[in-house]
Order: structure tokens, then C-alpha cells, then sequence
């Protein structure tokens, strides 16, 4: 069977700022890909590309072997996309909205069930300016999948919700996904890509670092494993991050965060032991795809605040 969304070389540059880099990747039917990498790197172009909002200056791009540009209304039908800061106007209900935009297509999902399932049954007949930053939120996900699509596009699905909030929000997309949609799902969360992703796509600088399962980018990034300690005297970073089998050396507060492979610990620990440093409350735990992502990038997935 053919990808469901292919992507092969895509360039696109905003007047001198070149914002996507030769992209190429594929997403196949019923999976759940995740597009990942520091602010900047050119995920939302990359999924703008796909949606056919934004146009291409260079590479190709299927959706269900259609063209976004070329065959936009085609593909609208067949295609969720939950854009962030999506606006309505202010007076607009919920319950307004979505059957509106339930008449688009031909066999929209249930609306008051997407709205249950997010959350916001009781809010139906509130005005969309009324609603906080976090329903705004959940609604835009509602509107992205009522009309039933085959491919949902959800770019930073759970930015700005709160904890129990984003877990529902899990469970409706684990639920969306059952049902043998395919998803590209921009996110910051580590949590969430673990959770939700069958692959992942590492974005930096515009280019594809690498395309993987989550397990495999761990493996790849050679951090089988995680050690944390506090020091008992200051100990220089750099000397311990050119250690053997170690990949990155990383600061939370006191504690020292050292990722690597399986001979970390025996050569974090003896070049500690060498300095009279006591690791305290040492802590070795698998890595997670947090730490992947600092030893391929270099750099945390912190989103900034815009
Ligand atoms: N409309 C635009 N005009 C000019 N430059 C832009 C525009 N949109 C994005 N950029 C720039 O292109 C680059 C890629 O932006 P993009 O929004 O695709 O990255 P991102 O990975 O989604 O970032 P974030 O995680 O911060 O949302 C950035 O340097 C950004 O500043």
C-alpha cells in the first residue's frame, strides 16, 4: 500500500530566511507520526506545506495521493487540521461552530461526542470568546476531527492544557487513531510522543535529523541509560561528557544528568571517584526520548513563549 502522506524534498524559505531544508519522510496508513525539534525548526512550515496552506518553493508532496495545492478542495474533505491559535469569531457558540462545520462534509463524526470526549459537553452553548485559552484549545481539536477525516494533521495538540486536560485529549486521539485514522502530530511534549507516536520525525535547522521509532531514536542517540547524581564538589561537565560511552551532560538545578550507553556508569563513576567527587543520591534509570532529542540536537525541546 502507498504512504498515506509523502513528502520528498521540500524547501520553502521566507524571504532570506530559509525555514525548510530538504524535508523528506513518510506516513503510513493508520500511524500516528510525530514531528519533533527545537522552536524554529520548521515544523508548522513543514505541516503547513502538507496541508496545502503554504505553498512549496521546491519538492513534492502527497496527501492520499492527492496534491494539497492542486486538488485543496478534494483533499479538505478527507483532511483534519488543527492549527495553533486557530480564532472564531467571539460571539460564535460552540455548538455552532461545530455544526457548521459539520455541513462541510459529506459524513461528519458526532459532534457532541468529540465534545464529550475533550471536556466540554457543558459548553456547547458558550460563545467561543468566552472559553479559556485551554478550551479554545480543546475545541480546535474538535473542529480538526468532525468532519470525520482520514488524515489529521494536529500541530502542538496539547500546548497550554492542563494535565488532566491533555491526558483526556491522549485517550480521544488513542481513540481517533483506532478507528484507522492517520496523524501527523506536531509536538514539545516528550511525554506525548512516547505515548501517542508510532515514529517520529527529528526536525532541526530545517532538515530531517532522522525518522524512527521512539525506542530506535534512544537507541540511535546511543543513550541506553540515564544517571543522575549530586555531586559533593563541583565537577566539570566537559571532562565528563568526553568520558567513554557517554553522550550528553546535562544540568537540572544540583543535579548532574549524564545520558550514554551501557559503559557510562563504570566511567562517570571511576572518573568521579578519581576527583574524591561523591556521587549522592546516584539515581540510573533507561533514557528517555527527552534525552535522545538533547544528544541528537544538542539542545532541550523547551518551547519558547511567543
Ligand atoms: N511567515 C513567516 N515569515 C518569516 N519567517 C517565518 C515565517 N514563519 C516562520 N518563519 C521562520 O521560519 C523558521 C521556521 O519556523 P516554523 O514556525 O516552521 O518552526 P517551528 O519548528 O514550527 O517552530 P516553533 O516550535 O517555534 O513553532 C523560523 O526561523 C521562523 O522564525
Amino acid at each position: 500500500m502507498p504512504p498515506v502522506i509523502e513528502v520528498r524534498n521540500l524547501h520553502k524559505r521566507y524571504r532570506d530566511k530559509v525555514a525548510v531544508e530538504d524535508v523528506s519522510f513518510t506516513v503510513e496508513e493508520g500511524e500516528i507520526l510525530g514531528v519533533l525539534g527545537p522552536n524554529g525548526a520548521g515544523k508548522t512550515t513543514t505541516v503547513e506545506c502538507v496541508a496545502g496552506l503554504r505553498a512549496p518553493d521546491r519538492g513534492e508532496i502527497t496527501v492520499l495521493g492527492l496534491d494539497p495545492r492542486r486538488d485543496h478542495a478534494a483533499l479538505t474533505r478527507r483532511l483534519g487540521v488543527q492549527l495553533q491559535e486557530s480564532q472564531l469569531p467571539p460571539r460564535l457558540r460552540v455548538a455552532e461552530a461545530l455544526r457548521l462545520y459539520s455541513s462541510f462534509y459529506p459524513e461528519p463524526a458526532d459532534w457532541r461526542e468529540l465534545l464529550d470526549g475533550l471536556a466540554l459537553g457543558d459548553k456547547a452553548e458558550t460563545p467561543f470568546g468566552k472559553l479559556s485559552g485551554g478550551q479554545k484549545q480543546r475545541l480546535s481539536i474538535a473542529l480538526a476531527l468532525v468532519g470525520a477525516p482520514r488524515v489529521a494533521i494536529l500541530d502542538e495538540l496539547t500546548t497550554g492544557l492542563d494535565p488532566q486536560a491533555r491526558r483526556d485529549t491522549w485517550d480521544l486521539i488513542e481513540s481517533v487513531r483506532s478507528s484507522g485514522v492517520t496523524i501527523v502530530l506536531v509536538t514539545h511534549f516528550m511525554e506525548e510522543a512516547e505515548r501517542l507516536c508510532d515514529r517520529v520525525a527529528l526536525i532541526d535547522a530545517g532538515r530531517v535529523v532522522t525518522v524512527d521509532t521512539p525506542a530506535g531514536l534512544t537507541d540511535r542517540a546511543g543513550v541506553g541509560q540515564r544517571i543522575q547524581f549530586r555531586p559533593s564538589r563541583p565537577v566539570d561537565d566537559r571532562l565528563l561528557a568526553g568520558l567513554p560511552g557517554v553522550s550528553a551532560v546535562t544540568r537540572r538545578g544540583e543535579w548532574v544528568v549524564v545520558t550514554g550507553d551501557s559503559d557510562a556508569l563504570n566511567t562517570v563513576t571511576a572518573a568521579l571517584a578519581r576527583d574524591q567527587v561523591v556521587a549522592e543520591r546516584l539515581r540510573v534509570e533507561p533514557a528517555s526520548l527527552e534525552d535522545a532529542f538533547v544528544a541528537l540536537t544538542g539542545r532541550g525541546p523547551v518551547r519558547d513563549t511567543k
